[in-house]
């Protein structure tokens, strides 16, 4: 109803004048897949409120990945989900939109208002987490990029402290009805209103990897893995995180020895039958390699995505990495590591392909210490 065609020219165009829409940014320094479930909470936060019959003529606007802190290789131009997502199936769960969709019908943008999402000096307060939000008397400094377009601005700017479900960010933004576009800086600090849900789930489900790295990935298990269904038999997986973590979190995660005896054991109490194991991982390939002659120590065909010139063009470093994620979400048996949200999202994946949990949730240990089982979150349909 809201589109106009004229005839003469062939072309139709969206009267969006009547349209509100979301924006939201996330803490520079946060990962790829932390931001996936930022993306998440906004989304429900609106399929929630159109489920109920509200904000029908509100849009949430993707931020596009921009200057991403891992990625090296990817630091000029603001890419859209659509490299990386199948934007199609975005848009049936909840009324989203890629920037640059925004962009198609004007030439500049005034961002109604600006609300700089700020932590609570003390979440605790008499010693209770309490769910609340306030205009704040004194605001934390917050660059303004708008992913490098140079065309958005801001008319006022207000800074709020806010703690506990997203929801709560409807309130914010009835601060001022008249708004048409709202911007939310520290999109990572509101939390899911419920988490591991059919909800949560439904959002999840959605977020389907585009079909280049699909096909991808795919080529890659059948070629090298030998696997041509979706739930492989024949190879183990692991996401082996390093850098940051082998550097900080020492007592956490395992020597290059030990994570070679973990996988060893894994696929002994597994199913012995299993000689090839694929490596995920973000370590140099050096360190890579270090563990491939452990491996082959134990007998087994090490794997691993080595991308060309021309895939690291074409995939850049987010693609890369899902190309990873991918070929791990169909291994017959995953290894992740602990407080990865890159395994997070493997895991996922993993609980949506239909494996059982039991292959899933498994986490690598330090040489010595403690070692708590990871936490299942299975699916809910
Ligand atoms: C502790 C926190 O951990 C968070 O990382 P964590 O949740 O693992 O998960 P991510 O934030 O996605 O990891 C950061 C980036 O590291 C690369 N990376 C990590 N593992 C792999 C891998 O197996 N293969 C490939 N190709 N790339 C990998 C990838 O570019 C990914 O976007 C950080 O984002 C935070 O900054 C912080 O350091």
């Amino acid at each position: 109803s809201d589109i106009y065609c004229d005839s003469e020219n062939e072309t139709c165009t969206r009267d969006i004048s009547g349209e509100k829409f979301i924006f939201y940014d996330v803490n520079p320094p946060e990962g790829f897949n932390l931001r996936r479930d930022v993306y998440m909470r906004f989304a429900i936060m609106l399929a929630e409120a159109k489920r109920n019959g509200r904000k029908r003529n509100w849009h949430l606007v993707l931020p596009p990945w921009h200057n991403l802190y891992h990625w090296k290789n990817d630091k000029s131009d603001p890419i859209p989900w659509s490299s990386f997502f199948d934007t199609v199936l975005l848009k049936s769960y909840t009324s989203v939109v890629e920037l640059h969709e925004v962009f198609s019908n004007i030439q500049e943008l005034k961002i109604d208002r600006l609300y700089v999402l700020q932590n609570y000096p003390n979440a605790f307060e008499n010693g209770d987490f309490t769910e609340k939000w306030k205009v704040a008397d004194t605001c934390n400094n917050y660059e303004r990029s708008f992913w490098g377009y140079k065309n958005i601005s801001v008319k006022e700017e207000i800074c709020i402290n806010f703690q506990g479900k997203i929801s709560q960010l409807w309130d914010v933004i009835a601060l001022h009805p008249a708004d048409k576009h709202v911007m939310f800086s520290h999109g990572e600090i509101p939390l899911h209103d419920t988490y591991g849900t059919k909800t949560y789930w439904d959002c999840r489900r959605s977020m389907v990897f585009n079909k280049q790295l699909i096909e991808k990935s795919e080529q890659y298990i059948s070629k090298y893995l030998n696997c041509h269904t979706k739930l492989c038999s024949n190879y183990l997986s692991v996401h082996w995180r390093r850098q940051d973590f082998a550097q900080y979190r020492k007592n956490k995660v395992p020597s290059i020895a030990g994570t070679a005896r973990q996988i060893d054991k894994a696929i002994k109490n597994f199913n012995s039958y299993i000689y090839k194991v694929y490596v995920a991982t973000d370590a140099p390939f050096s360190v890579l390699r270090q563990l491939e002659t452990e491996l082959t120590y134990y007998g087994y065909t090490v794997f691993y995505y080595l991308p060309s010139d021309d895939d690291i063009e074409t995939f850049k470093d987010g693609g890369l990495a899902i190309i990873d994620q991918i070929i791990c979400s169909h291994a017959a048996y995953f290894i992740g590591t602990h407080e990865s949200t890159f395994t997070y999202r493997i895991q996922e994946e993993r609980e949506i392909l239909g494996f059982y949990s039991t292959t899933t949730f498994n986490r690598f240990c330090p040489d010595k210490g403690q070692c708590e089982k990871p936490s299942k979150w299975t699916i809910v349909h």
